[in-house]
């Protein structure tokens, strides 16, 4: 039976896209996102998930250089789900003055208008996920409240103060879906999965026109790319790497040809993965 591991504890977003991708399986909950990937370094588990991008607030940088750096696994498949961030308090609760609002560092910032706007005096506490805030918020009683899901709200006795406070509509995140060890992924039976491919791409130094040549090897053959995002080699400032999305899956012609071209520049290529990517949808009791 494969074995799952995800950001927890229970009632996180990457425990409802973990729900909502497989059926089978045993799962195993982890407090923050190193602690998951170094268990599927370890082969604790075979497989983890774990976020990688929101759409209001950008990558979850901890996830892409801790994969970068720290781990060698390949991406086997990623999952975007709409995320809906409620105000979340104690069953006690009466009305009492919040004094202080937890949350991951993400959900925060999906909702920092709304925080500005209605609890401007309240302290901003950053947690390691919203399903840890949560349980904050069972600890330290009717001052606090929690950013979460509704998930979180029933696994932890919650209520739901204020529904749906992120900023802005549309709000997704993506998960990735990492082994170490290539097995196949059993996950329930989703008919549309289009195909990506993730590829890192170093340069020897800096020189003029260095992306531009990069991003021409990709575009004269018509490869179109969903996302490019440098991050910091950590040799120095000024040293970069780039992490590129290309919306279609690993062949043997374009993608060789792309990595010889770049090795004549000088740049390294290396794949993170090729795979399929799910658009699920989570249903909300409290819709928007
Ligand atoms: O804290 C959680 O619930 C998570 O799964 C993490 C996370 C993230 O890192 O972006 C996932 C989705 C939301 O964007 C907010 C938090």
């Amino acid at each position: 039976m494969q074995r799952v591991g995800y950001l927890g504890p229970k009632g996180t977003f990457t425990k409802m896209a973990v729900d909502a991708l497989f059926d089978q399986g045993s799962f195993v909950s982890f407090d923050s996102i190193p602690a998951c990937l170094d268990a599927v370094e370890r082969g604790e588990i075979d497989t983890g998930v774990v976020p990688l991008e929101n759409a209001i607030e950008g990558s979850v940088h901890l996830t892409i250089d801790y994969l970068i750096h720290q781990v060698d696994q390949s991406v086997i498949a990623e999952l975007t789900v709409p995320i809906r961030q409620h105000l979340l308090v104690h069953p006690d609760y009466n009305g009492e003055e919040l004094t202080h609002i937890y949350s991951h560092s993400h959900a925060i910032a999906q909702c920092h208008q709304y925080l500005y706007k209605n609890y401007p005096n309240a302290e901003l506490e950053y947690t390691a996920s919203t399903g840890r805030a949560a349980e904050v918020v069972i600890e330290k009683g009717v001052h606090v409240a929690a950013i979460g899901n509704h998930l979180a709200a029933e696994e932890n006795g919650l209520n739901i103060l204020t529904p749906n406070i992120h900023d802005y509509d549309n709000n997704h995140t993506r998960f990735a879906v990492v082994q170490k060890t290539q097995r196949k992924l059993e996950v329930k039976d989703h008919p549309i999965a289009t195909q990506k491919t993730t590829v890192m791409v170093t340069l020897p130094k800096d020189f003029v026109g260095a992306l531009h040549q990069v991003l021409a090897a990709f575009a004269w053959r018509k490869m179109n790319l969903s996302k490019i995002e440098s991050r910091p080699m950590k040799t120095g400032l000024g040293n970069y790497f780039f992490l590129i999305d290309v919306d279609q899956p690993y062949d043997d012609v374009l993608f060789p040809g792309v990595k010889a071209e770049l090795e004549a520049l000088g740049c390294t290529l290396k794949l993170l993965g090729t795979y399929p990517s799910y658009q699920l949808d989570i249903p909300s009791p409290v819709c928007q």
